[in-house]
């Protein structure tokens, strides 16, 4: 699945990592990478992995990621780089030696004539190279090397891990902070118990079909999402709905102000701001009493951040 390691041979600046969640450290070095390429007679380059190395060395089956690849790839499209590659992260990939991959990748295939990196980047069959090892081989193969120092990347003090457990702990406005934008899921919208539209509350149940995506905290929150090009808000809960004694995991989203026909929509949500933890209530009048809290609640924080 390798999107596009392209046609034309242009000399090009790159950049090089996995990028999940393209947070604010990401798109600091992503800035560095476009302004060096208007520089310069350069075009930007991001060069990224699929599947994420530990789904294919160690197999692992609960890695769980702040974005899908589609998600990679959009927000990643959005940051001005020129070329964006997606090369597919494969056994036989992760043995080329460092040279291999320098010259088959990096050299013929991307013609890189500069590369910003971090500091601690290590790369080639079992990251036995590191960031000197880059710089000997700019000089043979013609790149410069431009590091990113340790400096730099601590003032962000951002991390995929720190956002990933921010996500998991439930603390949305943390993790967008973080990431300097707001934390996605995107998906189908399916047929759930039927129960919702009973209950005064239709909601939207998403289905995510990457196993790998990282879900945040069970519980309600305020979301937003574009519905035929329109900005809709709405409060979601991602849960087991113990109260109707449901067995399955949903995603599912009550949106303000909407009566349309959603399902078979592929649609985008976009998570704000955590409410409340999901509880078994005695009964339904219960749930929605509490829901119509959620409700006055969420409209309360809406109204805030549009006269903000
Ligand atoms: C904002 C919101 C908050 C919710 N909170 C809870 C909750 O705390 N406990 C619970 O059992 N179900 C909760 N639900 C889920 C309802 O039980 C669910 O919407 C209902 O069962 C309809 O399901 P259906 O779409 O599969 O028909 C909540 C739903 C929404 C939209
Ligand atoms: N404001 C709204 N928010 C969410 N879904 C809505 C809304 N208005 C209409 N719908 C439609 O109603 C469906 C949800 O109805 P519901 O009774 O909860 O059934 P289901 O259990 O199949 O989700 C949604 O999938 C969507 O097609």
């Amino acid at each position: 699945m390798l999107v596009k390691i392209s046609e034309n041979n242009t000399p090009k600046i790159i950049t090089i990592g996995t990028f999940d969640g393209v947070h604010m450290g990401h798109k600091k070095i992503i800035k560095r990478l476009v302004e060096s390429a208007e520089n310069s007679s350069l075009e930007s380059a991001v060069l990224t992995f699929f599947p994420h190395p530990r789904m294919v060395l160690q197999k692992e089956v609960g890695i769980e990621l702040i974005n899908t690849i589609e998600e990679r790839k959009q927000i990643l499209q959005h940051t001005g780089i020129d070329h964006l590659y997606v090369y597919p992260f494969t056994y036989d990939f992760s043995r080329l030696s460092a040279q291999e991959y320098i010259e088959q990748i990096l050299v013929k295939k991307l013609n890189a004539k500069k590369v910003i990196i971090g500091y601690d980047h290590r790369f080639g069959r079992n990251r036995n190279a590191d960031i000197e090892d880059l710089k000997k081989y700019g000089e043979e193969y013609g790149f410069e090397v431009e590091e990113i120092s340790k400096q730099d990347v601590d003032e962000v003090a951002v991390s995929s891990t720190k956002i990933r457990k921010a996500l998991k702990e439930g603390e949305i406005e943390k993790a967008n902070k973080y990431l300097s934008s707001h934390f996605l899921l995107t998906g189908k919208i399916v047929k759930g118990k039927g129960l919702g539209k009973d209950l005064g509350f239709p909601t939207a149940n998403l289905k995510i079909i990457e196993k790998y995506k990282l879900i945040p905290k069970n519980g309600v929150y305020v979301v937003k999402a574009h519905i035929d090009s329109e900005e809709v808000f709405g409060m979601m809960n991602i849960g087991y709905n113990p109260t109707v004694g449901g067995s399955e995991k949903t995603i599912e989203t009550y949106f303000f102000n909407l009566d349309k026909n959603l399902y078979g929509k592929e649609i985008q949500i976009e998570m704000l701001k955590r409410i409340r933890e999901e509880k078994k209530f005695g009964g339904v009048k219960n749930l929605i009493e509490a829901m119509k809290e959620d409700q006055e609640f969420s409209e309360k924080y809406i109204h805030q951040l549009k006269t903000k």
